[in-house]
């Protein structure tokens, strides 16, 4: 079997979207005084940069008709040039089942600009694409390629509340709770950018969660790198009251001592990854015990093939791997892993930051069920096709 062809489509979402509103989630831009500079703005929301309303698409076909689904999320439109441009005449006329050379031959031709960020999330869609290609060709699902069913079903956790009016993420709150979910994910507002107030509003925030899920079931805090070590120093001692399960991406990725002191600071477990990448960036952050949760996403790190390595090495550390995202590239591997304990899980809502868009593209998405999820032994592959269903409001750049 060979590949025969790539195709990366970008599918730009034109329908209807959540507009932008105002500390709905701390973030690294929060700091920088006037974010409108970006070619991204949308008026003086701070997550204009990180708001994707685009999803790059790669399908790579084989020389018998077998089309493997890879995709991205990150800079959509780069994503597609580092694949059309680099990427695919690296791996066209080679043998799919050669899939760690490839991701070699990938990551290595693009060493000079691409271990870190957009080059290597191009690389995750054209390893995720293959590795579709390996378990339709033997007719298995991913998961059974990469150590097969450690769990009867995945636990996962409902991952949303956003900083809206406190009464309106306790409705949230309520409605996903009687929904059977057990572990919950809500982000903050604020940071070093808005004072003791923005302090005193987080601390209600968490509180008025709390109130609504009870101290049985889990509580996670995303602060989105939205802070920094001397705000995350003054706040988390006050944050310890919660027994959130972890705190999330404090400060920017590369404070990687900074991520380390505040994982030792509190009783509060420091997680993070969903920007970090390669087998290498997660070595780091193992060795200096900046993270006491791993949250790589598949379609970010460098593939099925990096994640799978990575997930060895966290648990050589005994560090659990909770992706970011749901989405089938993270599933897989969770299911694959007795290191990997649950999954996060976007509930299909409008189009807001863009995690969402998932579902309207693909097909084949598990749908929690009292807060788990299940992944089919019958089914070959990720388990995906694409969605027509909302085709009509995406432009598509070929
Ligand atoms: O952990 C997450 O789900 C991410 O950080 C979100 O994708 C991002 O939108 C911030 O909530
Ligand atoms: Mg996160």
């Amino acid at each position: 079997m060979k590949i025969k062809s790539v195709r990366a489509r970008v599918f730009e979402w034109q329908g209807k979207t959540v507009p932008p509103q105002g500390n709905f989630c701390s973030n690294a831009m929060d700091l920088v005084y006037d974010n409108r500079a970006s070619s991204h703005a949308s008026g003086t929301d701070t997550m204009n940069t990180f708001r994707f309303h685009g999803w790059t698409v790669v399908e790579v076909e084989t020389d018998d008709g077998i089309v493997g689904l890879g995709n991205v999320a990150l800079a959509p439109r780069i994503a597609k040039a580092i694949v059309d441009e680099y990427l695919a005449p690296l791996v066209v006329g080679q043998d799919p089942w050669d899939y760690e050379y490839l991701n070699q031959r990938m990551y290595r031709a693009t060493q000079a600009w691409g271990r870190k960020g957009v080059g290597m999330a191009a690389i995750s869609a054209v390893d995720i694409a293959i590795w579709d290609i390996l378990g339709k060709s033997v007719d298995k699902p991913v998961f059974k390629l990469l150590g097969g069913r450690t769990k009867e079903k995945i636990p996962c956790y409902y991952s949303k509340l956003y900083r809206t009016d406190l009464k309106e993420m306790q409705a949230e709150a309520e409605k996903y709770l009687k929904q059977g979910f057990r572990a919950f994910k809500m982000r903050f507002g604020y940071g070093p950018a808005h004072g003791q107030q923005g302090v005193v509003e987080n601390l209600k925030s968490v509180q008025a969660v709390r109130e609504v899920i009870g101290y049985d079931n889990d509580l996670m805090l995303e602060c989105y790198m939205g802070w920094n070590v001397e705000y995350a120093r003054r706040i988390l001692p006050k944050l310890e009251k919660f027994q959130p399960r972890w705190l999330e991406e404090p400060v920017i990725a590369d404070d990687i001592d900074g991520y380390a002191e505040l994982n030792r600071l509190t009783s509060i477990p420091i997680s993070g990854g969903e920007h970090e990448f390669s087998l290498y960036g997660f070595k780091q952050l193992l060795d200096r015990k900046a993270v006491s949760v791993v949250q790589y996403d598949t379609n970010r790190v460098g593939g099925i093939t990096m994640a799978h390595k990575i997930n060895a090495l966290c648990e050589a550390y005994s560090v659990p791997v909770i992706p970011h995202a749901g989405q089938m590239h993270n599933y897989h591997l969770t299911m694959s892993s007795l290191n990997c304990p649950m999954s996060e899980y976007f509930p299909v809502f409008d189009v807001e930051v863009g995690n969402e868009l998932f579902y309207y593209i693909f097909d084949g998405e598990p749908v929690a069920q009292d807060g788990f999820l299940q992944l089919r032994d019958d089914v070959p592959g990720l388990g995906l096709t694409l969605k027509t269903d909302y085709l009509d409001q995406f432009r598509i750049i070929e």
